[in-house]
């Protein structure tokens, strides 16, 4: 079984699944400049906290692949990077993944501009292996993070190896999001791998419908038992499947996961942890560690994207025939609401960290100290050193 591929990339190309499409249509677009992935980012053609952030360092290593600089200086190369990098970051402002994979491409093309005697190619040629690192570490990071992930629920709330655990997620963090594996999709993935699932429940996700579109897809593709519900019958499966399906745990990706714990992800995922605190099942954060904010101290500093009413108010899809089989190449918006009523759109809220019993990295899982809080001191002590020297 082949893996869903968000981005299909070689030097000089880059091709991104059009996640609007799925799941009747499978269409990559061609993204070769900065333009094309700041459009592509934004209209949420591609999605997910990591995979945004590698489709803004890949396309823009693709624009300097293919572009010519050999009469420029080494500085204006520079400041032309450092510019389109600024310009991609825009692009989507709540997932730290984007700013966190532009950071380090400027921290490492400004290391090679400060070296004796280097020209603007080396300059772009460091840039270039960089995105491309970007992209290769990323699913090395999930597979740690499904193996953590899995460990830490086995350790948790197996009460016996024989009794396997069902979960619910929200959103889409799987191989869509990712390059590959998925980070809360991923443990889920791992957990079945080691016949330790009993069951996987996926909220639909309102209003974009990631979990209906994009993780309901994944799961069917990947053979996992697996069930769609609404976002608003997530506390009925508590109260009346928790005991008999053995649900344990709520696994979500983040956004953003700031210095005392706080987590921005897919709007719901607070109202998630709400229920899954009131009937005593763990809250489980999967992330890698590009998704730690240490600069922002609590929730109240991260910024939430607000999207166009239309997101509520409309929506589209395949064509049902009337014998039930869909048409994918028919597709229709259709107005779910009066046009003319005003909305609002919030695309993610903030779990405060007294609801999230662990954050699970690729460097293993953290659970909170003696106060309370998450410390992430350890997990990333070279940036925790550099925020605490200011
Ligand atoms: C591994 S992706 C984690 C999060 O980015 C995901 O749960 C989420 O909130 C995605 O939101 P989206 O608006 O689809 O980009």
């Amino acid at each position: 079984m082949s893996t869903l591929q968000a981005v299909k990339y070689s030097r000089g190309s880059l091709q991104v699944l059009d996640q609007l499409r799925l799941p009747h249509e499978f269409h990559y677009d061609d993204v070769a400049t900065s333009e094309e992935a700041f459009d592509c980012i934004k209209s949420m053609r591609v999605r997910g906290a990591p995979a945004i952030a590698i489709v803004a360092s890949l396309a823009h290593a693709v624009e300097l692949h293919n572009g010519s600089y050999h009469q420029t200086s080494s500085s204006s190369v520079l400041s032309y990077i450092h510019s389109r990098l600024d310009y991609l970051k825009e692009s989507r402002p709540t997932a730290v993944d984007l700013t966190n994979a532009i950071n380090r491409l400027k921290a490492r093309t400004n290391e090679v501009a400060a070296g004796e005697g280097e020209s603007p190619e080396d300059i772009i040629k460091t840039c270039i292996e960089e995105a491309e690192r970007i992209l290769e570490e990323d699913l090395q990071t999930n597979l740690s993070i499904g193996a953590y992930g899995a460990d830490w629920l086995k350790d948790t709330v197996l009460a016996s190896p024989e009794k396997k655990v069902s979960v619910l997620t929200h959103c889409n963090t799987g191989s869509l999001a990712t390059s590959g594996h998925g980070t809360a999709l991923g443990v889920i993935r791992t957990l079945q791998a080691r016949d330790l699932l009993r069951h996987a429940y996926c909220t639909e996700t309102r209003p974009y419908n990631q979990g209906s579109r994009l993780t309901a897809f994944e799961l069917v593709h990947e053979g996992i038992p697996a069930t769609l519900i609404t976002d608003s019958m997530a506390a009925a499966l508590f109260a009346l499947q928790k005991e008999k399906m053995n649900i344990a745990a709520v696994i979500v990706g983040a956004d953003r996961v700031v210095r005392n714990g706080d987590t921005a992800n897919k709007i719901g995922t607070y109202q998630l942890a709400v229920l899954a605190k009131h009937h005593g099942v763990k809250f489980v954060v999967a992330a890698p560690t590009t998704s730690i904010d240490l600069e922002t101290e609590t929730g109240e500093g991260i910024k939430i994207e607000e999207r166009k009413k239309e997101e509520l108010t409309q929506i589209s899809g395949a064509v049902v025939r009337a014998d039930g089989s869909v048409d994918a190449s028919e597709t229709a918006r259709v107005a779910t609401a009066d046009q003319r009523v005003g909305v609002w759109n919030p695309a993610f809220d903030v779990t405060p960290h007294e609801l999230i019993d662990a954050v699970v990295t690729e460097k293993g899982a953290v659970v909170k100290n003696a106060e309370g809080r998450f410390d992430f001191s350890e997990l990333l002590p070279e940036r925790w050193q550099k925020v605490v020297a200011r």
